[in-house]
């Protein structure tokens, strides 16, 4: 499933990659955190929609759709923790705004859906056609309909562009503040990716400096920092009485910064500290998830591994990064994270790429 969209992969970078080069011939500076969501979101819409949906592609504004929409779940909301003081999320207009911009999206996402039914496709081309097809399937034993696939669709945007973004854009910044781990990066890619300008996903699997560079900057910046859960039964732990129905919050920014399970040097970026660590991020084990764990482990996993690596060895193989140096003749990008449920940077990054092959 993964690799069926390695050609939707390859052109979409390809087009970020051109758009780079242009930026280059001028010498100008790109908005790289802009051009990554452009990205994962477009390659999100050719998935599910089967098009892209952009204002530059004459359609309707999804990334900012659910980008505003995103922006909703990490606000404050009166009512989730006093019921009874929901009113005061009415007055100052919040819930409103919310289920207007949930309105758009799920208008939208319907009609996406109506189109694919009268189109009628004999072979499933896109994520939507795969759903109506399980839809229409007489055999299966349970039910979907209209609102189940458009809450799945909207699943995919929410889970999916933001996050892979954002751990691109992370990535990024830790290398370029780096320049050692970024230099051991290009060597290994240029030792694989002997043959084409770009790199492929067939290459980048033997990467292995590439798994760890980005297995780092998941451990510390994971896109999805706090995972929720929902005790069913009264429970124990550690002293602490914990009963039933009681919503339970797990940090995993904390637990992966946490010194005593990575060392004294936790909060620094090392990407060879994975070499021979037997621990990954399927879930298996609670240092360290990134992708949460249990029967709600992203299923995510696979493609976003696969579009971030192919990313990646794109911007790291034919560019060279320099930032704007601030007023304070700081050249490095900062660290600091923006508020809200997805953790990604406050300030956009703002790079002027070089070409490394005129
Ligand atoms: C770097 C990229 C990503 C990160 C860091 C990430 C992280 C996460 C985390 C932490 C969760 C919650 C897991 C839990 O509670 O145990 C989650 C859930 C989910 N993710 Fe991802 N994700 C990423 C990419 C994606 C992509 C590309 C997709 C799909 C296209 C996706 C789809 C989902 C879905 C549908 C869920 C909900 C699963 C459920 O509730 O059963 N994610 N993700």
């Amino acid at each position: 499933m993964v690799r069926s969209f390695e050609n939707l992969r390859e052109e979409e970078i390809k087009l970020l990659t051109k758009r780079l080069e242009e930026a280059c011939s001028s010498s100008s500076s790109v908005n790289l955190s802009k051009l990554l969501m452009t990205l994962t979101n477009d390659i999100i819409c050719r998935i599910t929609l089967g098009r892209k949906y952009n204002i530059e592609e004459g359609g309707i504004d999804i990334k900012n759709l659910v980008m505003t929409s995103s922006g909703f779940f990490g606000k404050f909301f009166f009512g989730d923790f006093i019921p009874s003081l929901a009113w005061i999320d009415k007055i100052n207009g919040v819930d409103g705004k919310m289920k207007d911009i949930n309105n758009k999206l799920d208008c939208f996402l319907d009609s996406m859906v109506q189109e694919h039914v009268d189109a009628d496709h004999k072979e499933p081309s896109d994520f939507i056609d795969m759903l109506l097809s399980i839809q229409n399937d007489k055999t299966k034993r349970f039910e979907l309909d209209r609102s189940d696939i458009i809450l799945i669709l909207k699943d995919m945007f929410f889970s999916g562009t933001a996050t892979t973004a954002s751990q691109l854009e992370w990535t990024m910044t830790e290398l370029m503040r780096h320049p050692e781990c970024m230099k051991k990066l290009q060597d290994e890619i240029n030792s694989i990716s002997t043959h084409n300008l770009n790199v492929t996903e067939k290459e980048v699997e033997k990467m292995d400096y590439l798994h760890c560079v980005i297995k780092e900057g998941l451990r510390l910046h994971p896109s999805g920092p706090l995972l929720t859960r929902l005790s069913t039964e009264d429970v124990q732990l550690k002293g602490y009485d914990i009963a039933a129905g009681t919503q339970v919050i797990i940090n995993a920014w904390a637990l992966q910064r946490n010194p005593s399970i990575w060392g004294h040097d936790a909060e620094e970026y090392r990407p060879e500290r994975h070499f021979g660590l037997n621990l990954d991020f399927n879930g298996t084990d609670s240092k360290f998830v990134p992708f949460g764990a249990g029967r709600r482990l992203c299923p995510g996993i696979g493609f976003s591994m696969v579009l971030s690596k192919l990313t990646l060895a794109n911007l790291v193989k034919r560019f060279t990064w320099r930032l704007e140096v601030g007023p304070g003749g700081d050249d490095k990008p900062d660290l600091v994270e923006a508020s809200g449920i997805d953790v990604c940077r406050k300030f956009p990054l703002i790079v002027f790429p070089s070409l490394v092959h005129a």
